[in-house]
């Protein structure tokens, strides 16, 4: 049985305070059993335009005149309003991405909560700079900087992590005191939705947040990146939309900030704790079926333990619960869309062209029941590639792993950085030297030494290469969301 969702059968897009339909919709497909979701509107030119005006608007409502204090409180309540409906939205990113109720509720939903209350308190208590500056004639000058909003934030979010990573954004846009037009992927529009219904029952004043539906290209999308209106456009998704969107601020010279795909590696030397390894590398390649920027699809291991990683690394691949969002101890669940999981199987089927062993998985699970119409792919795992295979460089996005030995540092970290991103990485060692060492050679934004994915929201996230451009996170976030400026008092 698959949770029922309590969002509306037809999802609309919320301007100036008001749900808004549009006569072109299109349909929200569960990856579970591919039966209908909702019906999504999507957003025109038209209709992104007046979200834009709105969200102008409100810069000169009471939005736009409320110290830092009253704004910070206004996220609070944003938080408090996702706690009290929490079910609700598990219920609705479960319903759009077939993932496991617990991973909704301990990552998903949870997550969507600490970045509202996270960058409330941060805008509340960032300092900024201040110089005492020697002047020729002794009396000295003051150089302080001061954060003022950038104006309208374009948001274009994907849907592998839907409200986390929408919430990553909106929460410090709103917490500068920006206002936002906010676009969810469309194959993820169910908890962006309830969103908005929690902006407008917390009362945040009408045009602060605007919610528009729609594809990328040629829809909501790009009439958004395109409109004159907005002052800075931030976007997750994939580097070649991130390139493409690049082109479309170009001539608006608007601040961008880009969080990218990625082709994460995972390290194990010899002197690792294995167990710890081993649970790592399940949880960095498996986790969310591989659907997470950082997930290592690359992992290497330090030849003297590589036999005996790759037997258990695929006895415990061999064990994991592939099933519905609500079965009891499910590990995974399906993959976003039919679509999606033709270009992992593609892969799939390209591994063994490019002569991969297969080492378990390659293929679709058989339930004998309707997740059969689901978009549903076994974890798996390769090795035998060499390291200019396409299986090897390329983003997949899926639940599998290519494992291959390395004899020294120096050639694991040559591997490595031997890619056209650079977003994260795992080693696991127990040499503390080592650990230091290695870490700063890695040409990524993001590296976490025997763990994966721990994240303290204070830090910079973001990658290096193809992987993206800035860091958001803690003050990061302050300086992209505001503009930065210095003012000179001579004395
Ligand atoms: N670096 C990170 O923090 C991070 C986090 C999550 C996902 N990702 C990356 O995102 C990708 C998976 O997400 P996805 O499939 O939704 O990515 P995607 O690039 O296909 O789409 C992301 C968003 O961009 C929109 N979009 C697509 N084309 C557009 C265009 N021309 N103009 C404007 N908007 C456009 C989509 O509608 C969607 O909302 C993977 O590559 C993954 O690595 C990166
Ligand atoms: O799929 C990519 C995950 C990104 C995660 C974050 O941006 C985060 O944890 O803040």
């Amino acid at each position: 049985m698959v949770v029922s969702i309590k969002v509306a059968k037809q999802l609309q897009h919320f301007i100036a305070g008001e749900f808004i339909a549009s006569e072109k919709t299109f349909k929200n497909i569960s990856p579970v059993d591919g039966t209908l979701i909702a019906d999504v509107c999507e957003a025109d030119a038209a209709t992104v335009d007046a979200a834009v005006k709105a969200a102008q608007a409100a810069l000169k409502g009471p939005w736009g005149k409320m110290g830092v204090q009253e704004r910070a409180a206004v996220l609070h309540k944003i938080a408090d309003g996702i706690q009290a409906r929490f079910e609700d939205f598990v219920a609705a990113e479960v319903a759009d991405t077939g993932r496991p109720l617990q991973q909704a509720r301990t990552l998903d939903i949870a997550r969507g909560i600490a970045n509202f209350r996270t960058f409330a308190d941060l805008a509340k208590t960032a300092n900024t700079d201040l110089f005492q500056s020697d002047t020729a004639d002794g009396a000295g000058a003051l150089n302080y900087t001061v954060r003022k909003p950038l104006g309208v934030v374009g948001i274009i979010s994907p849907w592998n992590l839907p409200l986390l990573l929408f919430t990553w954004k909106v929460a410090p846009a709103l917490a500068c005191g920006n206002t936002v037009v906010a676009k969810p992927s469309e194959e993820s529009p169910s908890s962006a939705t309830l969103l908005a219904e929690v902006m407008r029952d917390a009362g945040v004043p009408p045009g602060v947040f605007n919610l528009i539906h729609g594809f990328g290209g040629n829809s909501a999308g790009e009439f958004l990146t395109k409109h004159p209106g907005i002052d800075a456009l931030t976007f997750t998704g994939e580097s070649k939309t991130g390139s493409t969107i690049m082109k479309a601020v170009a001539d608006g010279m608007k601040e961008v900030s880009f969080e990218l795909g990625g082709k994460n590696a995972a390290v194990v030397f010899a002197d690792a704790d294995f167990d710890a390894a081993v649970a790592g590398v399940m949880r960095s390649s498996f986790t969310n079926s591989g659907q997470v920027c950082l997930c290592s699809e690359r992992v290497y291991v330090e030849r003297a333990i590589f036999p005996r990683f790759v037997a258990v690394l695929k006895e415990k691949t061999e064990a994991l619960k592939v099933g519905y969002p609500d079965e009891a101890n499910v590990d995974m669940g399906p993959l976003i869309s039919h679509g999606h999981r033709d270009k992992v199987l593609s892969y799939y089927k390209l591994a063994e062209q490019e002569g991969a062993t297969v080492v378990t998985g390659g293929a679709v699970p058989i339930f004998g029941d309707i997740r059969d119409a689901g978009a549903y792919v076994q974890p798996t795992i390769w090795t035998g590639l060499p390291d200019h295979a396409r299986c090897v460089t390329e983003e997949i996005f899926g639940p599998v792993c290519h494992v291959a030995p390395f004899d020294s540092e120096e050639e694991v970290i040559a591997r490595v950085n031997d890619s056209d991103y650079g977003l994260a990485c795992a080693l696991w060692t127990t040499n503390l030297a080592r650990a230091h060492r290695v870490a700063p050679k890695i040409d990524a934004g993001l590296v976490w030494v025997n763990t994966w994915y721990l994240r303290d929201l204070r830090t910079p996230f973001g990658g290096v290469k193809q992987s993206g451009l800035g860091r958001e996170g803690g003050r990061y976030s302050l300086d992209f969301y505001s503009e930065v400026v210095n003012i000179c008092i001579k004395l």
